[in-house]
């Protein structure tokens, strides 16, 4: 029997089992299935398995040998296999490894470090005020969630962001903002995406000045062709993932936002959770813990949705940043050999902060007909001088998690809750930088684990391509030339172009 038809017979096993009846056979579930990593704690208490569901997740981890495939991540190993490259991320925030390769991108990242504290500097002595980055996806995501989290009233810069092609975004981003005290971050890794060239373009128009336009890219000479200063140009590298760059010069608005100090602070966040995943064993593995219960959600349960709901205001782009990390990075139904995977691979990644989504969608995760695994995210200490708020925050979460897995009986079925809906509860100490950079990593490596025991790559998109191609083919038809093959595009022209007149 296959590992996944083993945890699938786990799962018919447990079929009329529920949370609450695991936990009151076994009450030490709340301690034994809890984990403290540095700034993190972890409750896998409420997860819909028992001890031989977990030996068998274990024994699966074992046979696609978790800690040597965390060994050639942290090592340089060309965990890329379809585009023949690593994927060093870790590299860009500690020293998890010793391999010469991943010694020397922790050396080319500290030089960029240097030159971007340079930049920071000069631009702090300048009249600058406000930064526009300019970036989508990976190169827009990761800045925009960690400087929304953690940028405080008074910095020296704001920084806001601009990612949509849409240009109602470059209308509302730079209404209200000064050219003459605003400066702009061009993000691209390839400097060739067709949203921040067009966007890049409109905000240098604005400017009205090539001296504050900043680039940063793995494409230098793209990026000097498009006008920018090699002086003002930071480096990326291929062997950093777009939707894992954050901790690269990508973060210079990051660094700008927060300043220099808690821009290390949070790669010295990441780094401390890279130490705990390369070394504790799988059993006290945080990472481990996390990519088996998704697995155990996905390939047991057959949940098809997960959703992410951080009880904290500062997190609420948490869920669009991981949407990208998980669903760009395991949405795939090819195995690395091109073989088809046979089991079920990324479910939908969707999310809200709490206590809103409580009014919103919350009735489906207590009543509707699909469960949907919950990861709920808590932060212990807030500092926002609101303490009855703060409560009111964590009993609600308290709350929530509990309602969903233990449910409550009624002879009314409209007023009845089933309960057993599975959830993960994630605790930060307080939200700072380094428990930020922590629980970031921790998702990265959690990712990276599934991607392992399902054979797939999760460092390529070539799944966002094809639409790309199809969008730069149909440019000219909006402009009236030439027309599209397919029958149905070719209708949506015609009544586009009537309308605008
Ligand atoms: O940094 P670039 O090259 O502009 O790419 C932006 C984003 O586009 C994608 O390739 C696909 O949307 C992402 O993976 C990437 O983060």
């Amino acid at each position: 029997m296959s590992d996944f038809a083993t945890l699938q017979s786990h799962a018919q096993r447990l079929d009329s089992t529920s949370i609450a009846s695991l936990l009151h056979d076994d009450p030490a579930r709340a301690q034994s299935l809890s984990l403290r990593v540095g700034p993190l704690y972890a409750s896998f208490a409420r997860q819909r398995y028992d001890a031989p569901a977990l030996d068998a997740l274990f024994a699966l981890a074992d046979a696609a040998d978790f800690p040597g495939a965390m060994r050639r991540l942290l090592d340089g190993g060309t965990v890329n296999a379809t585009e023949g490259r690593a994927a060093l991320h870790t590299a860009l925030r500690g020293d998890a490894s010793d391999a010469q390769v991943a010694r020397e991108c922790a050396a080319l990242a500290v030089q960029a470090r240097t030159r971007m504290a340079t930049l920071i500097d000069a631009l702090s002595a300048s009249d600058v005020t406000d930064i526009v980055s300019v970036g989508i996806g990976g190169s827009d995501l990761g800045p925009r969630l960690v400087v929304d989290a953690l940028a405080l009233p008074g910095a020296r810069f704001r920084v806001h962001f601009l990612s949509n092609v849409d240009g109602n975004a470059a209308q509302r981003v730079l209404a209200g903002l000064d050219p003459a005290k605003t400066a702009a971050i061009l993000i691209s890794k390839t400097f060739s995406t067709q949203e921040t060239l067009l966007n890049g373009r409109i905000v240098r128009d604005w400017l009205g000045d090539d001296a504050r336009v900043y680039g940063v890219s793995a494409n230098v000479e793209r990026a000097a062709a498009f006008g920018i200063a090699p002086g003002r140009i930071l480096p990326m590298w291929d062997w950093v993932g777009g939707r894992y760059s954050l901790w690269s010069a990508v973060g210079f608005p990051i660094a700008l936002a927060l300043g220099m100090d808690r821009f290390e602070a949070l790669l010295a966040g990441a780094a401390e959770l890279d130490a705990h995943v390369a070394s504790a064993a799988p059993r006290a593995n945080l990472a481990v813990w996390h990519a088996l219960t998704a697995i155990w959600n996905r390939n047991a349960l057959g949940l098809s949705t997960q959703a992410v709901l951080p009880y904290d205001e500062r997190l609420k782009l948490l869920p669009n940043y991981l949407q990208q990390l998980v669903m760009e990075s395991l949405g795939k139904s090819a195995r690395l050999d091109g073989a088809p995977l046979g089991v079920d691979t990324v479910p939908v990644w969707w999310g809200g902060p709490g206590t809103d989504t409580q009014h919103s969608f919350f009735q489906a995760l207590h009543q509707g007909t699909q469960v949907v695994p919950a990861d709920f995210i808590g932060v212990v200490r807030s500092e926002d001088g609101h303490a009855d708020n703060h409560r009111a925050l964590l009993a609600n979460l308290l709350a929530q998690t509990e309602a969903l897995a233990n449910g409550q009986a009624s002879d009314d079925p409209h007023r009845a809750y089933a309960g057993s809906r599975p959830s993960t509860l994630l605790l930060l100490d307080a939200l700072t930088p380094q428990s930020l950079g922590a629980l970031i990593a921790l998702y990265e490596h959690s990712v990276y684990l599934q991607s392992v025991a399902w054979g797939i790559n999760a460092f390529d998109q070539f799944g966002v391509e094809l639409g790309k191609q199809l969008a730069s083919r149909l440019l000219p038809a909006l402009e009236g030339k030439g027309g599209a093959e397919d029958p149905v595009t070719r209708a949506l022209l015609a009544e586009i172009l009537a309308r605008q007149g």
